[in-house]
């Protein structure tokens, strides 16, 4: 990954340089969440952590930054040295990449020296924003998919190259099953896959010599675009006597891709004249503009689909293009006491959440599904409680407070470590994820009008945000 120190935005350094003089000895506790989840869904898909830990391990400046540094004249020589001596003693906690996450939890925080931790903000969001968008629509489209393997092919339509490639690493948390950007699966360890593009059959003066050739080379691996010209007419006729002739030279053909028209239609003939042949082990993909509501529709009318080819709408999360993660200070630390701060808006939708806090997901004594999740002050002791008093942390249903029991509490916030380790594949990240997914209830997961996950928080969390909202206000 490059260096990635100056990817910011000039106001954390000028507050950086302010915290310095006037606060040199405090430290900050902030916290990462969202309000709104993508596509009107209920959770986001977590990602990007790997990617903020390497992004503080290498967190430096060089003399090149330094040199800039002074040409803008904003700072003096003090916070230059700073900068350039700079040693992070930022801590990290978070959910491990993958795990679903329900607005206002924090599922980052990042403690440190003020002006450090500050400094990381514009940073750490936009690498976890961008990762968990792309996660989460991945999320969306494997759902819908329901058991069918998706290969993300968005690299030509991603916004840049590091859209494409740590965009691809979040498709696969989010279930992609391969990918053809060779960059990303060479640097993350993913399955690499892909047929052929329509130039191929272009090149060739009929579609037949085409496949033929193709096939010549790759006996193992003769996956035919059949739409170039005509799908029913001579792309699968065509490609049938490819196969035919594959069989008869010891090849078990793969299948066929159609990339345009009416996919319903089209695959169910062509899977009919696959099985006629004697080949119905030979799959179809599809591919075009595909995204969940698309998948849904195609499966729906009972389009006998094998893998889906997905790009554009994936890459960008086309239909939610944003993601709107902040990082929001909740504590202050100037000798040993943590001091809770809040940021108080007129509508407590907005009202931030003060104070150290862990995130614990609920679950009934003896089940594997969870309930609710329940958003604590970290120095509560939860796990040994067996009755509770809560509110709602959704500002609509925030009302009186409620008595929780009967419950097992499981953290999910652990502390990260900045010193390298041996790092995660994403196979098992993705592993993960579907291991939680398989927790939460189904109606949470569908993808229209999801059913609302509760998010409580505690008494004592509550208390402590309306006292301080009142004292600010
Ligand atoms: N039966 C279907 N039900 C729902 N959506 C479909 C169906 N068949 C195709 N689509 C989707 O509809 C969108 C538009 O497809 P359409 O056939 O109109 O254009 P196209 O195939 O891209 O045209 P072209 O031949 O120029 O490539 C695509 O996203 C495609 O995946
Ligand atoms: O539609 P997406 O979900 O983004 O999937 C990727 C698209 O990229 C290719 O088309 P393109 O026209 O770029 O090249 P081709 O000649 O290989 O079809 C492919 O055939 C898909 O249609
Ligand atoms: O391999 C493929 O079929 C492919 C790759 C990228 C984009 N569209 C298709």
């Amino acid at each position: 990954m490059r260096q990635l120190s100056l990817l910011t935005d000039l106001y954390e350094f000028s507050m950086a340089n302010g915290f310095q003089q006037a606060l040199p000895t405090t430290w900050g506790h902030f916290d990462v969440f969202f309000r709104n989840v993508p596509d009107d869904g209920s959770f986001v898909i977590s990602a990007g952590l790997q990617q903020v830990v390497t992004a503080l391990q290498q967190f430096h400046f060089t003399p090149a930054d330094l040199a800039y540094f002074k040409s803008l004249a904003l700072w003096d020589d003090d916070f230059l040295t700073y900068l350039a001596n700079f040693h992070m003693q930022c801590q990290l906690t978070a959910m491990p990449e993958g795990t679903p996450v329900f607005p206002r939890e924090p599922f980052l925080t990042i403690t440190g020296p003020l002006a450090q931790a500050q400094l990381l903000e514009t940073l750490v969001l936009n690498i976890v924003n961008h990762q968990s968008l792309i996660a989460t629509k991945a999320r969306r489209m494997t759902y819908a998919a329901a058991g069918r393997p998706i290969m993300e092919f968005g690299a030509r339509r991603a916004q840049g190259p590091d859209s494409a490639v740590y965009g691809t690493r979040a498709a696969v948390i989010g279930g992609a099953r391969s990918t053809s950007n060779v960059l990303a699966a060479q640097k993350f360890d993913i399955p690499v896959a892909g047929t052929m593009a329509h130039s191929w059959i272009q090149a060739f003066d009929d579609e037949l010599t085409a496949f033929r050739t193709w096939a010549h080379y790759y006996p193992d691996n003769s996956a035919l675009l059949v739409d170039t010209y005509d799908v029913l007419a001579s792309g699968v006729p065509n490609a049938i006597r490819v196969f035919k002739e594959l069989r008869a030279a010891g090849h078990e053909p793969v299948g066929i891709r159609i990339d345009s028209g009416d996919v319903a239609a089209l695959t169910t003939q062509a899977r009919a004249m696959l099985d006629e042949a004697g080949f119905p082990a030979a799959k179809i993909t599809i591919s075009n503009a595909l995204d969940e509501t698309i998948i849904t529709a195609l499966l729906n009318q009972g389009a006998p689909i094998d893998n889906f080819g997905i790009g554009e709408k994936l890459i960008t999360s086309a239909s939610a293009p944003v993601l709107s993660g902040v990082y929001k200070l909740a504590a202050t630390k100037t000798e040993t006491q943590w001091q809770p701060k809040i940021k108080v808006s007129a509508s407590r939708a907005k009202l931030t959440m003060p104070g150290l806090k862990q995130v614990y997901r609920l679950y009934r004594p003896g089940s594997q599904l969870a309930f609710a999740d329940l958003i604590a002050l970290a120095d509560e002791d939860i796990t040994h409680l067996t009755e509770l008093s809560v509110y709602d942390s959704n500002p609509i249903k925030f009302k009186t407070h409620q008595p929780l029991t009967n419950f097992v509490a499981q953290p999910l916030l652990h502390p990260v470590s900045l010193t390298p380790t041996e790092i995660t594949s994403v196979a098992a990240i993705r592993e993960y994820s579907q291991q939680q997914l398989t927790a939460l209830p189904k109606p949470t997961q569908r993808l229209v009008n999801p059913d609302d996950y509760p998010v409580y928080m505690t008494a004592a969390l509550a208390n402590l945000q309306t006292e301080l909202a009142a004292v600010n206000a």
